[in-house]
């Protein structure tokens, strides 16, 4: 049992309640004690509450936090020998790798063999279509083989998958989401191009329940233990793969992906935008970094942006690693929810909001419709981050008018 709670590839443990009252004392003669009974109405509806608080989602994050670090494990698997024919193009242009489809197919199977007596609904990015078709054959015995590798290194599933549950199993991502009902929400390689680099990337599953996030769960295979934005040089740098994972209302946890104690952490709670630091796309064509060296010069920002792959930037913001997380896709780029869902709940002691400063709403299908871009930080710089968006947004389309 001790094992299983630090290895988050362990079977999924059933909820446990640390739930500690100071009882009076009573006499012993007393037949009828019991600790209700002698808590006042509002203490025994706060205990309630914490007790319908831990233990609600507990299953679901921890088979969420099984599905995405097993997932995690077969990314590393091809990242470390990756074939040229092991990646494609999509029809945007955008790369897919035999990793992206292993590694959803991975996480919609773990997740249904985990939660077997729960409904299933996954909105995910991947689909079968370009593997069903010609030439497609080789790349899907290929994934087969990953997903069959990857469940029996852990052990517990005695199971073999034919490429027809492949297909399925990443098929299972077609769901469009909305704002009733449990899905799940998947990224199965978050930066995708930052994969291919040999760079960040991140395997991001969240749970939206009546269309807000409830839990989520960042692995980010290469990522360091220690700080990214200010790297000191003690030895947690020289270990990599961290676990971010958040329940609503309950806080984010840390771990090493290969299994090590959860350890609880926060955003930063630096007050002075001078002193913060700025977290943004690595790729170009991802986000303008004209208009964060703008935002950054208003609020006398000092310190260079540092420039991450996927949501693993989400997950070095919770930690205190930076202060600001700054996104500004091209004109006429649509977000996705699974670009931002676990990031958002990960990031759980800020704020992620569009550049208007409305909350991000994953109520609305498959994608996030906002004003412009997305901004996280810490609740003290929130406001004059916003103001500082809006004028270089201005600003912006004031010189464009000028040319
Ligand atoms: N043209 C684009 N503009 C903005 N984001 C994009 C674009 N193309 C892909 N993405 C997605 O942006 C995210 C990477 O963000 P970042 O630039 O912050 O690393 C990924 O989710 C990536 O998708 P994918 O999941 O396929 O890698
Ligand atoms: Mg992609
Ligand atoms: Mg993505
Ligand atoms: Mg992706």
């Amino acid at each position: 049992m001790a094992i299983m709670a630090l290895n988050p590839l362990a079977r999924v443990p059933k909820p446990h309640l640390h739930f500690s009252l100071s009882i009076p004392h009573r006499s012993s003669s007393s037949s009828s004690f019991s600790p209700q009974s002698i808590l006042n109405p509002s203490r025994r509806r706060r205990a309630a509450s914490f007790m319908a608080s831990a233990s609600l989602y507990h299953k679901e994050l921890a088979a969420a936090k099984k599905a995405a670090s097993l997932a995690a494990r077969l990314c590393q698997t091809v990242q470390k020998a990756i074939l040229v024919s092991d990646v494609q193009s999509k029809a945007d242009k955008s790369p897919v790798t035999v990793a992206d489809y292993g590694s959803q197919a991975v996480v919609s199977l773990v997740l249904k063999m985990e939660l077997p007596s729960e409904s299933f609904s996954l909105v995910a990015e991947e689909d079968s279509g370009d593997l069903c078709n010609d030439g497609g054959q080789d790349t899907l015995k290929r994934i087969t083989k990953l997903v069959n590798d990857t469940l029996s290194m852990d052990g517990t599933y005695n199971i073999t998958v034919s490429e027809e549950d492949v297909l399925a199993a990443i098929d299972s991502g077609k769901s469009e989401g909305g704002p009733s009902g449990q899905h799940w929400v998947l990224d199965p390689i978050d930066g995708t191009k930052g994969f291919l680099r040999g760079d960040q990337y991140a395997i991001a599953l969240a749970l939206l329940d009546e269309g807000k996030v409830v839990l989520g769960v960042l692995a980010c295979p290469n990522l360091p233990l220690g700080s990214i934005g200010n790297p000191d040089k003690d030895a947690s740098q020289n270990q990599t793969g961290c676990l971010f994972s958040a329940k609503i209302g309950c806080g984010t946890d840390m771990q090493l992906l290969n299994g090590s104690t959860p350890n609880r952490i926060h955003v930063t709670t630096i007050e002075n935008p001078a002193d913060a630091s700025i977290f943004e796309s690595y790729e170009a064509a991802h986000s303008q970094h004209d208009l964060s060296s703008s935002i950054a010069q208003k609020l006398g920002v000092r310190a260079p942006p540092v420039r991450i792959d996927s949501q693993a930037k989400y997950g070095a913001l919770a930690r205190g690693d930076g202060a600001i997380y700054l996104r500004f896709p091209r004109p006429g780029y649509r977000e996705k929810i699974w670009d931002h869902a676990a990031g958002c709940i990960v990031v759980s002691g800020g704020v992620a909001t569009d550049a208007a400063g409305n909350d991000l709403d994953f109520s609305k299908g498959r994608y996030l419709d906002l004003d412009t871009g997305i901004v996280v930080t810490n609740k003290k710089l929130m406001p004059s981050l916003l103001n500082a968006v809006q004028d270089a947004l201005k600003e912006k389309i004031q010189n464009a008018a000028l040319l």
